[in-house]
């Protein structure tokens, strides 16, 4: 096991004394080797508990063991066993990515970093045309990508990457994936920091959905899609974002952003939904409609989701 994360509550205390619990009670392990998702909405509480497993914040109760120690007695180490990619763009200035990612590289690993790492890691995402670009006349996703790299290019025993796919191109995500996934080759463990989560299903060996602190469920993507039960989805796009459509008496659950609806069905209501959606789309409410097994995502919004739309 890489990290024990155990009883772990941290509050916050804002102006006039208003108190906002970030993490609550929140307990999981890692193992060596293992992809682990930590999924939750804005606000769940991740970026507060990936802060403490780096020592930069101090749980109010409960602890954190990294490789066996506690991080509150040693705060620093977490530091040097972990490597971060954080949300926000690095800033890198004049610098290209090829000197940045080098520059951390040596300062990693002093005289025994290998430059053909960083070679390697540009032809594994296709950052060629990149490499010897200054900083600021980047995209958002070429900057992504070369934080991604100044994170791995010397890795931690444990590598937190939180949102790494924001702004990269569908071909260059596949590629990410396939550097995380090779990442985990030598015992290194990941954590993955994300609300994509269907993206997250691809690669991930364990997630813990969190919510508003607490942790909703935890354990393999087809084990979280077990719990929530053995329901079919339907996903519609409708005709307008603000398009009224009556819910139907079959409906489990409903989530709906924008033009895109969610329900979940009961298997035994397959042939009626269908019948439903394809009056609908005569209707020309509904521009396309499909029916498929629950996936992570049906299942993390019912776990997470207090808003079932009203019919
Ligand atoms: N320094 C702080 N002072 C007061 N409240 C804070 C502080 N940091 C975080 N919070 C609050 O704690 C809660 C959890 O925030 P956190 O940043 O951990 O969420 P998150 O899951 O990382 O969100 P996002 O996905 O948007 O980055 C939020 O309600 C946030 O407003």
């Amino acid at each position: 096991m890489i990290l024990n994360v155990e009883n772990v509550t941290k509050t916050f205390t804002g102006k006039g004394k208003s108190k906002t619990v970030a993490n609550d009670n929140l307990s999981f392990r890692i193992n060596k080797g293992e992809i682990f998702g930590l999924l939750g909405q804005n606000g769940a509480g991740k970026t507060t508990l990936v802060n403490q497993i780096l020592g930069v914040l101090t749980p109010d109760s409960g602890d954190i063991h990294l490789l066996g120690k506690s991080i509150l007695e040693s705060p620093a180490r977490a530091r040097s066993i972990c490597s971060v990619q954080p949300q926000s763009q690095v800033p890198l200035g004049f610098l290209t990515p090829k000197q940045a990612v080098t520059l951390i590289g040596k300062m990693r690993a002093g005289k025994t970093f290998d430059p053909k790492r960083v070679e390697m890691l540009f032809e594994a995402l296709d950052m060629g045309e990149w490499a010897n670009r200054e900083g600021e006349k980047l995209s958002g996703g070429a900057r992504r990508l070369t934080a991604f790299c100044m994170a791995v290019v010397v890795p931690g025993k444990l590598v937190i990457l939180d949102e790494p796919t924001n702004d990269v191109d569908p071909v260059r995500r596949r590629l990410l994936w396939q550097v995380i996934r090779n990442l985990t080759d030598d015992g290194t463990s990941v954590i993955l920091v994300t609300h994509n989560v269907m993206e997250a299903e691809k690669v991930v060996d364990r997630v813990a959905i969190i919510n508003q602190g607490r942790l909703l469920a935890e354990g393999s993507p087809s084990e979280i899609k077990r719990s929530v039960s053995n329901q079919m989805r339907m996903e519609l796009s409708l005709s307008e974002e603000l398009a009224d459509i009556e819910m139907p008496s079959w409906v489990l659950s409903a989530h709906r952003n924008g033009a895109r609806l969610l329900f979940s069905v009961d298997p035994s209501y397959v042939s009626s939904s269908l019948d439903w959606a394809k009056a609908q789309e005569d209707k020309g409410l509904v521009i396309d409609y499909s029916l498929s097994p629950t996936t992570i995502e049906d299942a993390y919004i019912e776990l997470t989701s207090r808003e079932v739309i009203e019919s």
